[in-house]
């Protein structure tokens, strides 16, 4: 951190090559830390003539001269996370290991393992493949190729579906032992003195180049557990400069201290919003064309960067009632939810006294925090306030979103219940971010609501300008006949009793996540086969 009037701000050092045309490379590791509000010190290791077309030339600068410029930052700087970029030597690679034994980061080491360039230039030769596999990957907290980089690095494996990137995940996880070995003394410390601990290495396999897929796929893999990080392709040739930017928003959320899991998350969405936000800019004549990362240059456009339309996906509201018949604490419940699959949760307390409302909204908060999923308070303004929560839900008769909106600010998510078309409109102009409508199906969960039905949902969905999740009713026998209909609003399915009045929360969650992944599937498929026809 550095100090700045007794404030500290989160420091990355970009380990990296500059590129002319300012779309990759140190230039971009520098924009993206600076709209993550991260400062960024940079050591050049390489020094590209380069464009939009392609990459005219490459200097390496000498690596005494990359220690010089290591020893100025570390021994004066404090920093927090050390990404890197191109390292274009063996040689580089162990200036770099040595200083970093000399002046150790706070955080976390960062490793975009570079190769190639966008337009097919090599920037490290595969001489650096061993040395990056034996020397750097073990001391790495994350390593984040993508499928070419992965596959080279794993001595030429072809990698063509979800499947592979998963396996390669596992097989450069494997590269990491020396590591796991230093961990390992650190988890048991750790554990001890009841610590929680994030330090198992990290693999991030980008699936940018996946073949027919319309989803961006990137595969996370933590030692444990693999997440397959999923958001829509944004159609767009300004994409030069995507996996530096990645791995320096990356580094800049872990300087600012969050968890690996929602930096990697975190740091996916702002690519994708800056890719949306730049998808028709025109710079250079080339095909490798970059992207604007400030987005405030367009008004309003950054909400896009607060919510996620996708994450209404697999919504989890909660119950105390449900969670006490079952014997286990809200914090059990919304962790179960989530490890199943949720992508947002809702915190529903409606006879819960404030103080108790608001410490087990910031329990959940951290639960949530931890796995990168939002989390927001059923009609208490006061209490996401206080709780510092991601946003509220208000129905008809709750706080006006419009007065919501003044309260909590253009940072928050604000969902609306709507079950016609003028509250639909109304919700828009009030500057909500999505809508709940239903109840879609007859439910014992809240009285007196009146069911809408499928074609109540429909008719919501058409007339509405925002995302909308159906629910009400809604479980695993029925979700399919829901998210079956043709509209392009519905993103997803809201759901209490299906998850919390169950036994088991983790394998319920997980059964309606699975068929909603399916019938996700099987659309993306059929709109993918209708692109093909001409359809
Ligand atoms: C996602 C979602 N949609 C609708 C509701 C219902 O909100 P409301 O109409 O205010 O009723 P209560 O939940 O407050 O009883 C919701 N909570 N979540
Ligand atoms: C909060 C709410 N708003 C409309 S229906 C409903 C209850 C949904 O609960 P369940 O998923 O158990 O039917
Ligand atoms: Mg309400």
């Amino acid at each position: 951190m550095i100090e700045k009037n007794g404030d500290s701000i989160p420091h990355v050092l970009s380990v990296a090559g500059s590129d002319s045309g300012a779309g990759a490379g140190i230039q971009a590791d520098l924009k993206a830390c600076a709209a993550r509000g991260v400062y960024c010190s940079t050591v050049i290791t390489a020094v590209t003539a380069q464009n939009t077309l392609g990459v005219q030339g490459v200097h390496d600068v000498p690596e005494d001269f990359v220690a010089q410029q290591l020893k100025s930052v570390l021994s004066d700087m404090q920093v927090d996370v050390v990404k890197t970029g191109v390292l274009p030597s063996i040689r580089v690679v162990k200036v770099l290991l040595q200083s970093l034994a000399e002046f150790p980061v706070r955080a976390a080491l960062v490793v975009d393992p570079v190769m190639v360039s966008t337009s097919g230039d090599v920037l490290a030769g595969s001489s650096i493949l061993s040395s990056f596999r034996e020397e750097l990957f073990p001391m790495a907290d994350i390593v984040t190729p993508n499928i070419k980089e992965a596959s080279a690095l794993l001595g030429g494996i072809h990698l063509e579906t979800v499947a592979d990137m998963c396996n390669a995940a596992k097989l450069l996880h494997a590269l990491g032992p020396r590591k796991v070995l230093k961990v390992e003394r650190l988890r048991v410390i750790l554990q001890v003195i009841g610590e929680a601990w994030d330090v198992f290495q990290n693999v991030l396999v980008k699936g940018g180049d996946l073949p027919d897929s319309l989803d961006a796929v990137d595969i996370f893999f933590n030692g444990e557990r693999f997440y397959e990080l999923r958001l829509s392709r944004i159609k767009t040739r300004n994409t030069h400069g995507t996996g530096c930017t990645l791995a320096s928003c990356i580094a800049a959320e872990l300087a600012k201290g969050s968890p690996m899991l929602t930096s990697v998350k975190v740091a996916k969405r702002y690519v994708e919003t800056a890719l949306e936000y730049s998808k028709e800019i025109l710079i250079g004549n080339g095909s490798q064309r970059p992207f604007d990362h400030s987005l405030r240059l367009k008004s309003g456009f950054h909400r896009k960067e607060v919510f996620n339309p996708s994450d209404l996906f697999l919504y989890a509201v909660t119950d105390s009632g449900m969670n006490k018949k079952w014997g286990r604490s809200m914090v059990d419940a919304v962790g179960a939810a989530i490890q199943g699959g949720a992508t947002i949760v809702q915190l529903r307390e409606k006879d819960a006294e404030t103080q108790d409302f608001l410490e087990t909204a910031k329990a959940c908060l951290a639960v949530c925090r931890s796995y990168g999923v939002p989390l927001l308070i059923n009609d208490r303004i006061d209490v996401a306030l206080a709780s510092d929560a991601d946003g509220v839900h208000v129905g008809q008769s709750d706080m006006p979103a419009s007065a919501a909106r003044t309260l909590l600010g253009p940072e928050k998510i604000i969902g609306v219940s709507c079950k016609t078309i003028e509250q639909a409109q109304q919700a828009w102009i009030s500057g909500a971010d999505y809508i709940g409508s239903g109840g879609v199906y007859s439910t014992n969960t809240k009285a007196n609501n009146p069911t809408i039905g499928l074609d109540g949902l429909k008719t919501v969905c058409l007339a509405s300008k925002l995302p909308v999740v159906a629910i009400g009713g809604i479980n695993a026998s029925n979700a399919g006949s829901v998210m079956k209909m043709e509209v392009p609003n519905l993103k997803g399915v809201a759901v209490v009793s299906a998850l919390f009045d169950r036994e088991n929360v983790l394998t319920e969650t997980k059964k309606l996540h699975d068929l909603l992944m399916e019938h996700h599937h099987r659309k993306s498929n059929e709109i993918h086969a209708r692109q093909l026809s001409g359809k």
